[in-house]
This record gives C-alpha cells, sequence and structure tokens, in this order.
C-alpha cells in the first residue's frame, strides 16, 4: 500500500510522510527545500562532471588516461548521432530522402569550437560493436542512403550496400547415373537410375517465326562460345577490309586520298592534282595473306564446333489438359517451372526448356477441346505442325495420351498428320494413377493394337507409362530420352547370369 503511487498517497492523506520514502515519484512532486531522492541526484551529479571535464584539452603526444577521456555522455554527443533518428524513418514514394547521418565534423561546426585530441576523434567515430548492431540499411542502391537505427531488433547482422554480396555456393546436383543390381527370384537384373534436376526455361514462341533457330538456342544456352568467333569476326573483318581496299586502289575503284602540298590555295586552285604539283601517297599497308588465311580456317572450326554443340531438342504434344507440363516438371525435379492447370488451353506457345547440358524440352500447347478462340488454337495447331515437321534437331516426339480414355478421335488426327509427314513417334500414358492395374493394362495393349495396325511410325515396341503425381515409370522416360538423344543408356532392366555375382 505505501509505495504504491502518487494518486494512492494522495487519497490516504499521508503524502508528506511518503514523499521522502523516494519510491519512485517525478522530480516536480518534490517541493525545492527538501532534496531529491538518490537516483535523481546521481544524475545531476554526472552532468556537472561532464561540464567540468570539458575544462581539459589533453595534448597529441600525451598518453590518454581514464581520466581524460570524455564520459559516456560526451562520446554519444560527439558523435552527433541525431535524436530523431531513434524513430524509424521509413522510404515513402512522396516523402523526402531520409536524413543521412551527419559527420563528427558537421555537428561539431554547428556547436563549439572542437576541443577533442585526434585520439579522442578516432575513438569516437569508430563504430562500436552496440552501435553497428542498431545500424540497418532500408533498401539498396537509391535507397541505401535511409538509415535508421532499430533498437528494439537487436540483430547481429549488418547490411552493407558497398560491399558485394557473398555467393553461395552453388549445390551439386545429385549423380545423374546410378546404377545397382536386384535379385529377383533367381535372377539377377542390372538397373539405372537417371535424373537430370533443374529444367530452366530459355525461350517462348508464340509464332511461327518467333521460333528460335538451333543457333539462336545454343546462344542463349553457351553465350561464351561466340564470344571467341565474335573477336575471329572482328579480326578477319579489319584484315580483308584493309585487302579489299588495297585491291580496289589498285583496280582504280577507290581514289587514294591526295596530298596537298603547301603551295596549294583553296579547293578551286586545284582541279588537277597531276598538273598542280599533288603527290599521290596511296596509303596501303602490306597484309599477310597466310595471316588471313590462318583467321578464315580458324573462324571455320569454331562455327563447326558451335553447330557441333547445338542440343538435341524433345517434343511433348497431346491434348490439352493430358499433362505435359505437369509431366516436365516432375521428370526434372523441377516443380513450378511450367504452369499447370486443371483447365484446358494453359500453355499456348512452344516454351523451350534446358535441362543441363542435355537437351531441350518442348512443352507445347494442346491439340483438342481448349478454353481459347477457334482462332487461336488454329494458330497454335499450325505453329505445332510446322516446328515438329521443319525441325532439324528434333530427337523424338512424345505423345502423351490420357490412360484413362486411351486413344480419342483428336489423338487419331494428329496421329495421322504425324504419318502423313513421316515422323517417328513414342506414345506415353499418363496419369496412370488415377486407374487402377487391370484397367491399365487393358488400356495399354488397346492402344498398342491400333498403333501397330493402322501406324506405321509409331514405336509400339512398348509404351511408356507415368504418373506425375507417383513419379512412376519417370525413370524409364528419362532414359528413353536420353537413348533418344544418343547416349549410351541402359533402356531396360538387364538381367545377369548368376555367376556374375561373385565378381560383383
Ligand atoms: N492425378 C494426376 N493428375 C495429373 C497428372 N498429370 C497432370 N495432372 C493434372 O492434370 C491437369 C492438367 O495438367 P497440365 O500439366 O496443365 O496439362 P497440359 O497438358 O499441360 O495442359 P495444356 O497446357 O492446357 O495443354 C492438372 O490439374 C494436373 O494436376 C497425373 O499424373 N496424375
Ligand atoms: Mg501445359
Amino acid at each position: 500500500m505505501l509505495g504504491s503511487g502518487p494518486r494512492a498517497c494522495r487519497s490516504n492523506g499521508a503524502f508528506a510522510l511518503l514523499k521522502n520514502s523516494g519510491a519512485g515519484y517525478p522530480p516536480q512532486f518534490y517541493p525545492a527545500s527538501r532534496p531529491a531522492p538518490a537516483s535523481l541526484a546521481y544524475t545531476r551529479r554526472s552532468i556537472t562532471a561532464s561540464s567540468q571535464n570539458k575544462g581539459k584539452v589533453p595534448y597529441f603526444h600525451k598518453k590518454l588516461s581514464k581520466k581524460d577521456q570524455p564520459p559516456s555522455s560526451t562520446l554519444v554527443d560527439s558523435f552527433a548521432l541525431e535524436p530523431k533518428l531513434t524513430q524509424p524513418v521509413l522510404p515513402t514514394s512522396n516523402s523526402q530522402p531520409a536524413p543521412k547521418l551527419r559527420s563528427s565534423k558537421e555537428s561539431n561546426s554547428s556547436s563549439k569550437p572542437d576541443t577533442t585530441s585526434k585520439r579522442q576523434v578516432l575513438k569516437t567515430i569508430n563504430p562500436s560493436s552496440h552501435l553497428m548492431n542498431e545500424i540497418r540499411v532500408l533498401g539498396l542502391g537509391r535507397n541505401a542512403e535511409h538509415w535508421h537505427f532499430d533498437k528494439a531488433s537487436r540483430t547481429n547482422k549488418t547490411f552493407r550496400p558497398w560491399e558485394k554480396p557473398k555467393r553461395e555456393t552453388p549445390q551439386l546436383p545429385p549423380p545423374s547415373k546410378q546404377v545397382w543390381f536386384e535379385q529377383r527370384s533367381r535372377k539377377i537384373v542390372e538397373k539405372e537410375e537417371v535424373r537430370f534436376p533443374g529444367m530452366r526455361f530459355i525461350a517462348g514462341a508464340a509464332t511461327t517465326p518467333s521460333v528460335p533457330t538451333e543457333l539462336q538456342l545454343v546462344r542463349m544456352t553457351r553465350p561464351y562460345l561466340f564470344e571467341d568467333l565474335e573477336s575471329i569476326d572482328q579480326l578477319v573483318l579489319e584484315a580483308t577490309g584493309k585487302v579489299d581496299r588495297s585491291l580496289a586502289t589498285e583496280a582504280g575503284a577507290i581514289r587514294p586520298e591526295p596530298t596537298i602540298t603547301p603551295n596549294d590555295e583553296g579547293p578551286e586552285s586545284s582541279p588537277k592534282p597531276a598538273e598542280k604539283g599533288i603527290s599521290i601517297q596511296p596509303r596501303l599497308e602490306s597484309i599477310d595473306p597466310v595471316e588471313i588465311q590462318k583467321l578464315l580456317e580458324r573462324k571455320r572450326d569454331k562455327e563447326v564446333s558451335i553447330k557441333g554443340s547445338t542440343m538435341g531438342e524433345i517434343a511433348v504434344v497431346g491434348r490439352s489438359n493430358v499433362g505435359k507440363s505437369t509431366m516436365l516438371n516432375t521428370l526434372t525435379d523441377s516443380p513450378n517451372t511450367a504452369r499447370v492447370s486443371d483447365k484446358p488451353g494453359l500453355t499456348r506457345q512452344l516454351n523451350f526448356y534446358r535441362c543441363g547440358e542435355k537437351f531441350i524440352l518442348v512443352d507445347m500447347p494442346g491439340y483438342g477441346f481448349a478454353f481459347a478462340k477457334e482462332e487461336d488454337q488454329t494458330a497454335w495447331t499450325s505453329l505445332i505442325e510446322r516446328y515438329l515437321c521443319e525441325r532439324k534437331s528434333l530427337r523424338r516426339i512424345y505423345v502423351l495420351i490420357d490412360a484413362r480414355h486411351g486413344l480419342k478421335v483428336a489423338d487419331k488426327t494428329f496421329l495421322d498428320m504425324l504419318e502423313s509427314k513421316s515422323k517417328k513417334f513414342q506414345v506415353v500414358l499418363t496419369k496412370c494413377d488415377l486407374i487402377p492395374p487391370p484397367d491399365l493394362a487393358r488400356c495399354y495393349t488397346m492402344v498398342q493394337e491400333e498403333l501397330k495396325k493402322s501406324y506405321k511410325y509409331a514405336l509400339t515396341g512398348r509404351l511408356l507409362m507415368v504418373s506425375s503425381y507417383t513419379g512412376a515409370g519417370m525413370n524409364n522416360l528419362r532414359k528413353d530420352m536420353l537413348f533418344a538423344c544418343g547416349q549410351d543408356i541402359l533402356i531396360r532392366d538387364r538381367e545377369r547370369p548368376k555367376s556374375t555375382l561373385r565378381t560383383l
């Protein structure tokens, strides 16, 4: 009851008794005749001590004793931290730029002349660890000027926009190929698991002219290959330019620039150079043709190596909403790279995705029903057809069929088109997780028989079955893709004789 505050004291009529106890009253409650409590007295003492210290000016050479050092209150004064800055200044679009930190010089110029020694100034300017913890930068670049002190969150992180951010070491992808052996009853089976994680979008094309050529794709994916070529090009251009000039001058096509002797006056007085004593000095430089030949050879070699480094392309087609984009995401362990929707007709252009150094995956718009305009659909169908028929670097076409429905009319029309253009294709059954295994087996045989019967260019040795949700069949599809791109890969699980078990 006794130390509970001024209001309580007055209500009890014991104000005179309680105010001497020094129980946390504000100073205005104390009459001038009575001394303030010990805590307040201490504050006053420290202020007077600092004002006394101002008179003492230590010499440069003199080692600073503890006594000479200014008290902490003056240190803060000389560092000139504006009291305004203690409130966070948030950058707004309309607001003026936030106030910058004032340097110690500026702050001192406004107040009394500087009496602190060099050593003291250094001591005050050097950002002590506790101050650095309180400094935060809002934004980078132009906004890096916005500083404020955030005492509430005492984080140890200090953002310095003038320092380059440290690059994180990229995580190495897991090994692309793993081989192991499994024992199935009496057989030993060799198995391989392939992965190519990380699919990157390179380019998209909604019309035929905007489809990037193979060389353009190489330039997009590996620009460093072209740097050398460009420098050689420049050299060749320079050299051949000189050659042309020299040849042309010899042939008389280019008139060499005349050098005018000092006797000549003005253009009117020099109509015929021979007559007026103008000396013709053709500035022909001697160019080594062997050198040019070497440059041209280098350029040719470079071009051949660039052409050789074009990556194979793999196209994925199918009806709209059959699961093309989802399959690519699962195949490359890169979720959300290709956009997916349960509404047919989301993908409306050819999307080129780079898949490591191996190949380029091409996600395509779907045929058949889609939530899109009729003319858009016809446009992208013709785009698909032209791409599939004309592309030279195309290694394989995967036609996706929904395992729940089998071959539909739209599928058959599209396969007929491929057949007419003599294009080989591989059928993949998708969404296999949505039907029970017996139905899946039935669908598999029905589709296979139909393909064998009517499509000469279909690869009917085996159909691939995948589920993008469970990841089933993805390893087989990856291996098939690598095989199509000419890599030495085991497509089927190979059976090994039992005798090899000891040697493993
Ligand atoms: N259950 C199941 N659903 C799948 C599978 N693959 C795709 N889906 C779903 O099918 C729908 C269509 O998938 P998309 O990948 O957008 O199909 P798309 O063929 O790219 O469609 P368009 O871009 O319109 O041509 C999405 O809702 C997916 O979640 C699968 O293997 N299993
Ligand atoms: Mg899609």
